[in-house]
């Protein structure tokens, strides 16, 4: 506190309202128009409307659901800050500043009804603004200013000095350094997150000097940002260094990787997104999703089982599902153990009539039932009180789906693990299994997507594999144990489980790969190619450099993966050559999607397979290697006529 001043600081009102205030919280505050006032005369003037008072957060309380901030100004006077809305945190934190307009004297402090009355600033910027010693009619000075503030990463103060350069330049009518103001001054803004804002500045940067390359590639950078990767690459595509310069060959291949992704019908990268770039990922935030051709009918396999009755290419979007019912955190998942589960869904069948009808619809170990059987069936058990509990068991055992329990990612990178769990999918549960199935489904937490992997033909039935076949017996048993008997074609692995030696060291990465919480238990595989992990390294941060070191996805180990998930799979997801629909980048996901599925290093697999991706082909334009075909190798689509 020692070098604030012992002052209230009051600032009159503005007459226009700063550019950025809607999406920034710091105000645009006019240096030359604040005035200082002392506490004596800040208390006897009773009307402080259009004024500002600064005060700093103490303590966040609550009170009667009311949150009140406890302040001090700059003379340690306490005061009770209230701000008046019920139930409703404020994003205030303690040593925060506040600019306070229009506040109330009130007995007990400063009395504020709308919280849009109150501007949070940091210290810096408090002290920055109480710095007057910048001699505003000296562009160069403060232009330097700008560039001092911009080391310092503080943006919005950039901004400004910036703006007071090409303001001061065009009342003046000079141009003399504009050009590099409105520059950098975009770069603030793009730091802001203002990107349109930020390719206004460079139109004006590319209106004085249409050559200049910092500006055409900072332009680029904010249309891949805009998801604008055609832009992006004709201005990528006319700097004269673009076949040469690592960075724009790049950013190059990040716009062709973006052109095919936004070409795909199925948008798996921005659903991931969305999860991965919230504070706290609600799945609750999802509706239910059952595409309209899906309809339920007598299946030959036995039983019934989901058709569709129009033609579905491959990459549709199915169903996306919240479980109807799944298992506590606390209730085990052992198969002795469950009698709590099954009591709790038949509670859940007496309670909730949707629910029962549902439950009663999911196969229960009996072949020969009807749904009007079973409607009729259901009725008599839940108004006579007889669902018993058998029955659940049984429909709980042939239809529960295992799945990795909430993954929740936050801002800060961190992952908060729960366990593995179970649940009732009501959709899938009427799938039945093949080994050659055309869907395939995962899960964002507890939320299930499925998707068509191959052009479904009208009236054909979704079916699903059940188990990944990757031991005979287990496989088998499995398929036992589900009552699937082993003598049709759909079930049958044939010669191909002889493969299983050949790719036993693949076998191990998956393995290890999906028992790992993160990606630095891998310590086993190490990148062979020195040349690359240079590369790597003067192009990417340290944390890629772990994760390419430490997992063992060179070149090599790529194509094994994917030449055997072709063999194990039979083509399901990892035929990447015969996938239309889905971009490279999409491709790579189902590639991870499975490997990785549903565990907690999901999310860093993705990126590190996007980053090795864009580093090799971005290596082989350089060496005029022909890309495509290192696509190819890398499984990516091939795509070649
Ligand atoms: C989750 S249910 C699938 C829907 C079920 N067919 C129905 O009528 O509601 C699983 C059961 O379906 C049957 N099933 C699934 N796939 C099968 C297949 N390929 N051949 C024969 N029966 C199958 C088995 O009885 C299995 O236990």
């Amino acid at each position: 506190m020692a070098d604030i001043p012992a002052h209230v600081l009051a600032i009159q009102s503005q007459k226009n309202d700063p550019p950025l205030q809607q999406i920034e919280k710091t105000p645009k505050l006019p240096i030359q128009e604040m005035k200082l006032i002392d506490v004596e005369e800040l208390m006897e003037n009773k009307n402080m409307n259009n004024q500002y008072i600064v005060v700093q957060v103490y303590q966040i309380d609550w009170k009667n659901s009311t949150q009140y901030l406890i302040v001090r100004d700059f003379n340690e006077i306490w005061l009770n800050l209230t701000i008046l809305q019920q139930n409703r945190l404020c994003n205030y934190q303690i040593n925060d500043w506040l600019i306070v307009k229009n506040p109330k004297l009130i007995e007990f402090g400063i009395f504020i009804q709308d919280s849009q009355d109150v501007v949070a600033i940091n210290q810096f910027t408090y002290q920055a603004l109480m710095n007057s010693e910048i001699d505003q009619t000296d562009p160069a000075q403060l232009k330097e200013t700008g560039n001092q503030y911009f080391k310092l990463q503080q943006y919005r103060l950039a901004y400004e000095a910036y703006s007071m350069v090409i303001k001061y330049e065009h009342a003046n009518k000079t141009n003399l350094i504009q050009e590099q103001c409105y520059n950098n001054r975009a770069q603030c803004l793009f730091q802001l997150g203002y990107i349109q804002e930020a390719v206004n500045d460079l139109n004006q940067v590319l209106q004085l000097n249409p050559q200049n390359e910092k500006a055409i590639q900072r332009q680029a950078l904010c249309y891949l940002k805009l998801q604008n990767p055609n832009d992006a690459k004709k201005l990528l595509e006319s700097l004269p260094n673009h076949k040469t310069d690592k960075d724009i060959v790049f950013k190059l291949v990040e716009c062709e990787l973006m052109i095919k992704h936004l070409s795909g019908n199925f948008d798996l990268i921005s659903l991931l997104n969305q999860y991965v770039n919230q504070d706290e990922f609600s799945f609750e935030k999802f509706n239910n999703f059952k595409h309209k051709s899906i309809e339920r009918k007598k299946s030959n396999l036995g039983g019934l089982g989901l058709f569709v009755n129009q033609p579905i290419p491959k990459g549709t979007l199915l169903v996306v599902e919240h479980p109807m019912h799944k298992i506590k955190q606390n209730q085990t998942l052992g198969m002795h153990q469950r009698d709590d589960v099954y009591e709790e869904i038949r509670q859940q069948a007496f309670n909730n009539k949707q629910f029962a009808e549902q439950l009663f619809n999911l196969y229960d170990g009996t072949n020969n039932y009807s749904l009007k059987h079973v409607k009729q069936d259901f009725e008599y058990q839940l108004q006579n009180y007889v669902v018993d509990l058998l029955r659940i068991e049984s429909i709980f055992r042939y239809n529960a789906h295992a799945f990795q329990l909430l993954k929740v990612f936050t801002k800060n990178k961190q992952i908060k693990y729960l366990d593995q769990s179970e649940g009732l999918w009501f959709t899938l549960s009427q799938v039945n299994h093949s080994l050659t199935p055309n869907i395939f489904y995962y899960f964002l937490g507890e939320l299930l997507i499925v998707v068509s992997a191959k052009n479904i033909e009208k009236d054909e039935e979704i079916l699903v594999q059940y188990h990944p076949p990757l031991n005979q017996k287990e496989y088998q048993n499995n398929l036992k144990s589900h009552n699937i008997p082993l003598d049709q074609k759909l079930v049958q692995q044939n010669q191909l489980w002889k493969m299983d030696e050949q790719f036993n060291e693949i076998k191990t990465i998956i393995k290890t790969v999906k028992t790992s919480k993160s990606l630095n238990d891998l310590t086993t595989y190490t990148l062979s190619n020195p040349n690359v992990i240079q590369q790597i390294k003067e192009k990417y941060p340290i944390k890629y450099l772990k994760i390419i070191q430490q997992v063992s996805f060179d070149l090599f180990q790529v194509k094994k993966i994917k030449e055997y998930l072709d063999l194990k799979f039979q083509g399901l997801v990892f035929q990447f050559d015969q996938y239309p629909q889905c971009s490279t980048i999409q491709d790579f996901f189902m590639f991870l999607t499975v490997v990785s599925q549903g565990s907690d290093i999901e999310k860093e697999m993705v990126n590190f397979i996007f980053r090795v991706g864009i580093l090799m082909f971005g290596e082989a334009f350089l060496k005029n290697q022909n890309s495509e075909d290192l696509l190819f190798q890398l499984g990516f689509k091939q795509i070649k006529k």
